[in-house]
C-alpha cells in the first residue's frame, strides 16, 4: 500500500488537462449492459472505479476491452448472474447495475453498493422507481433481488432529489413497455450524459437535465459509440487548488457552464477568473476573502466540491460557514485539516472555518476521496511534509493526480507503506 507525500508551499502554474467525469463513466458502462451490440466509450478517466466495473461486466459474460482512454463492451453473452458480493461492495454506481440488468434481463441479485462513507445513504428512491415499473424488490442479506415478468411505463415521483435514482430509474425504464415519467428528477450534467448515450442506443428519452423525464420505451437497444462529459468535480478540483496556491493555471477541457456556482464563490472570494469556450485561466490572488457556501443539487454548489473548498477557505481572511444540505456527516476531513493547524469547528450540518491559518505538514488519512482532495489542497500549500494515507479512495476519482499535479509543479510523489502504518491502518 503507498501514501501520497506532498511538500508544500511551491506554487503552481501552467495547464492541466481535466479527464472524463467520474460519475458519467460509472453510469455509463453498466448503461451498456442494455445494448445487443459493441458499445464503445472513450474520454475514459484513468480511476479504479471504472476497472472495477469493467470486471463486473466480465463476472456477468460480458467481453471487455479497457485502454487509457476508451473501453468497448460487448454485451451479447451476458447473463443474470448474481453479484451479492465482492467489487459491488467496493463502489457506489455498482448500484446502476440493479437498473441495467433489471431492464435487460428482467432480474438482477446486487449487493449493496458501497462507495464514500458519508453518513446514510439509502436507496429507497432507486427501489420505489424499481416497484412502480413492476419489480419485486426484497433485500435478502445485504443483497437486493430484483424480478419482474415484465416492466411497465410508470409516473414515479422522487421523494429526494437523487443522481443516482434518477439514472437507475431511467436505466430500468429505457426498454419497459409504454411510457415513464420521472418527476422531481435530478438535473445533473452526468444525467444528461447518461440519457445521450442511451439515445444513441435507440432510446426514446425527453428532459433529461429538467426536472421531469419522460421515456418511451423501445424493444431493443443497439450498440454505439459515445464520448463522456468533462468531469466537473476534477475540474473543481483543480480550480480550488489553482485558487489556493496558483499563480496562474489554466484550466483546459472543461464546460465552464457545469462549474458556474464554483466560479462565482471564487469571485467572491476575490479571485480572477477567465471563461471561454472549453478552459478556464485562474490568476489568484494573495488577498482572499472568506465567504459562506450550502451545498445544493444541481445547479447549485456541488456537495463533492465542499471538502476541497473547505482547505482553500483555511487560507482566506474572515470567517466562513460551510452547510452541507446534501449529507450531514461530510466533514471526517475537518479533524485531519485541524491536525495541520486549520481553526475549524463543525457545528451541525455546517463547518465555521476561521482564516487565514499557517497550514503545517503532518500525516493525515483521507477517510473518502473528496476528504482526500481536500487534503492534498491543503498539503501543497502546508510548510514542510505532509503524508496522505488512504489512497485507495483518492484513486477511485482522479485521473493521474501526481502527474497531472507536477506538470504543474508541484512536489508530489507515492511512497511505500512502513509495516507499523500498515498496522496502524488496520487497527
Ligand atoms: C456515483 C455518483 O454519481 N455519485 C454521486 C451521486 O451519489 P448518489 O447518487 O448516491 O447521491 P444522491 O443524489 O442519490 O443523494 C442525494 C441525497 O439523497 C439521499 N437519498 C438518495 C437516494 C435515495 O434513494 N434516498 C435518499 O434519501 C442521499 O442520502 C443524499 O442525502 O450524487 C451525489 C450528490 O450529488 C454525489 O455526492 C456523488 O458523487
Ligand atoms: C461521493 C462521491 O463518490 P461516490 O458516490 O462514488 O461514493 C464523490 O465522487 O465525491
Amino acid at each position: 500500500m503507498d501514501k501520497l507525500m506532498i511538500e508544500g508551499g511551491y506554487p503552481l502554474e501552467g495547464t492541466v488537462q481535466i479527464s472524463g467525469a467520474k460519475n458519467s463513466a460509472v453510469a455509463l458502462i453498466p448503461a451498456a449492459i442494455l445494448a445487443d451490440s459493441h458499445v464503445t466509450i472513450d474520454n475514459l478517466p484513468e480511476i479504479s472505479d471504472v476497472h472495477l466495473l469493467a470486471e463486473l461486466l466480465q463476472e456477468i459474460g460480458g467481453e471487455v476491452e479497457l485502454s487509457k482512454h476508451e473501453i468497448t463492451i460487448n454485451p451479447a453473452n451476458m447473463i443474470a448472474m448474481p453479484l451479492p458480493n465482492g467489487r459491488v461492495k467496493k463502489l457506489r454506481a455498482s448500484y446502476y447495475l440493479m437498473g441495467a440488468m433489471l431492464g435487460k434481463f428482467k432480474k438482477a441479485v446486487i449487493g449493496l453498493p458501497g462507495g464514500c462513507n458519508l453518513g446514510p445513504r439509502p436507496i429507497d428512491q432507486h427501489i420505489k422507481g424499481f416497484e412502480a415499473l413492476g419489480a419485486k424488490v426484497t433485500n435478502e442479506q445485504g443483497a437486493i433481488y430484483l424480478r419482474a415478468d415484465e416492466l411497465r411505463g410508470a409516473r414515479i415521483y422522487l421523494d429526494v432529489v437523487s443522481v443516482g435514482a434518477t439514472i437507475n430509474i431511467m436505466l430500468a425504464a429505457v426498454k419497459a413497455k409504454g411510457q415513464t415519467i420521472i418527476e422531481n428528477a435530478a438535473k445533473e450534467p452526468e444525467i444528461i450524459d447518461v440519457a445521450t448515450l442511451l439515445t444513441s442506443m435507440g432510446a426514446r428519452i425527453k428532459g433529461a437535465g429538467t426536472n421531469v423525464i419522460r421515456i418511451d420505451g423501445v424493444d431493443s437497444l443497439s450498440g454505439c459509440r459515445h464520448s463522456i462529459i468533462p468531469d466537473r468535480i476534477e475540474a473543481g478540483t483543480y480550480m480550488i487548488l489553482a485558487a489556493t496556491m496558483g499563480q496562474k493555471v489554466l484550466i483546459d477541457n472543461i464546460i465552464p457552464y457545469h462549474v458556474e456556482s464554483l466560479i462565482a464563490k471564487l469571485r467572491e472570494m476575490g479571485v480572477t477568473i477567465e471563461v471561454s469556450d472549453d478552459q478556464l485561466l485562474i490568476h489568484n490572488s494573495k488577498d482572499k476573502k472568506g465567504v459562506d457556501i450550502k451545498t445544493l443539487v444541481y445547479p447549485g454548489f456541488p456537495t463533492d466540491l465542499q471538502q476541497p473548498f473547505s482547505s482553500l477557505l483555511t487560507q482566506a481572511e474572515g470567517t466562513s460557514i460551510v452547510t452541507d444540505t446534501i449529507y450531514n456527516a461530510r466533514f471526517k476531513h475537518i479533524d485531519e485539516l485541524r491536525r495541520m493547524g486549520a481553526n475549524v469547528k463543525v457545528e451541525g450540518r455546517s463547518a465555521i472555518i476561521n482564516g487565514k491559518s499557517k497550514l503545517q505538514g503532518a500525516k493525515v488519512k483521507a477517510s473518502d476521496l473528496r476528504a482526500g482532495a481536500a487534503l492534498v489542497v491543503a498539503g501543497l500549500v502546508a510548510d514542510g511534509i505532509t503524508e496522505i494515507t488512504g489512497l485507495e479512495h483518492i484513486d477511485r476519482g482522479y485521473a493521474n493526480l501526481e502527474e497531472k499535479l507536477i506538470g504543474l509543479g508541484a512536489k508530489i510523489w507515492r511512497e511505500k507503506m512502513t509495516e507499523e502504518e500498515l498496522e496502524q491502518v488496520k487497527s
